[in-house]
């Protein structure tokens, strides 16, 4: 794989990054740079290509013209086998990312587990579980199936689910979309928590302001096609910038 070098600390270096759809253009010159470690929140208004900022990250899309560099590697010069590495070290919470509703809990975090890593013993694959479910808080529903869950609770379960594979970096789309105020605090809780206990780089995508003050150690505002302005929360948001003034007001809830 030709991996360039990055200085050690930045995870993900987007530059001048570009992606249209026939006349639409999404992406009109992209810039972020993510160090280990960080969360960053990518806000922006619905349809401005947030999903496909992860898309083009994750791979699963590739960009017209620009940098797309993600641990060492210019992601759209990566073969299939290369790809499948480096999905590997990328955890995907996806807002409709459902659960196996014929599995227990047990059986939908062994699923990743077996598929991906070879030759575990039953012991460790028992061992696995239990840590990430007791991570997410959760070990009390391992013979549970997800129709007898909460949707937060479930949203949990999807985290671990992608938390057993230890990656590197966790790509969160709308990680509170339709939940109820006290299950987003959990999740923007649990956001932090995995940071912390998993040393994870994280991208968090969101229009919930709370989640974005919450869990952003930066927030990126994707407004037009580029990133308008980075820094934190009160940096963005303290500004005579009409756009984001309006984003602000039309977001805030609470
Ligand atoms: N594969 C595709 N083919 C054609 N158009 C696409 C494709 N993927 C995304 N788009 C278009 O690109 C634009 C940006 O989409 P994207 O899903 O990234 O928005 P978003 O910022 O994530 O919005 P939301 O907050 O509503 O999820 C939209 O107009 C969408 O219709």
């Amino acid at each position: 794989m030709a991996e360039t070098r990055l200085d050690t600390d930045t995870v993900i270096d987007i530059q001048d990054l570009y992606k249209s759809f026939g006349d639409l253009h999404v992406l009109r010159g992209v810039n972020l740079k993510i160090s280990r470690g960080e969360n960053v929140v990518v806000l922006g208004r619905s349809g401005t290509g947030k999903s496909v900022l992860i898309k083009i990250i994750a791979g699963l899309l590739r960009q017209d013209k620009g940098v797309c560099n993600v641990l060492g590697n210019e992601v759209s010069t990566l073969n299939e086998n290369e790809l499948r590495d480096l999905r590997l070290k990328i955890g995907f919470s996806f807002q409709n990312s459902a659960l196996y509703d014929s599995m227990t809990v047990r059986e939908n975090l062994e699923f990743p587990l077996v598929r991906n890593v070879a030759n575990l013993s039953r012991a460790e694959i028992n061992e696995q579980v239990e840590y990430v479910l007791d991570a997410v808080g959760l070990l009390q529903t391992i013979n549970q199936v997800p129709s007898e869950l909460s949707g937060g609770q479930r949203k949990r379960i999807g985290i671990a689910r992608t938390l057993i594979l230890k990656p590197e970096i966790m790509l969160y789309d709308e990680p509170t979309a339709g939940l109820d105020p006290i299950t987003c605090l959990e999740i923007n809780e649990l956001i932090n928590e995995v940071k912390e206990k998993y040393h994870t780089t994280s991208i968090i995508i969101t229009h919930d302001l709370t989640c974005a003050r919450t869990t952003g150690d930066r927030i990126a505002m994707l407004l037009d096609g580029i990133f308008l302005k980075q820094g934190t929360f009160e940096e963005v948001f303290d500004t005579n910038e009409e756009r984001i003034k309006s984003f602000y007001d039309y977001n805030f809830i609470q």
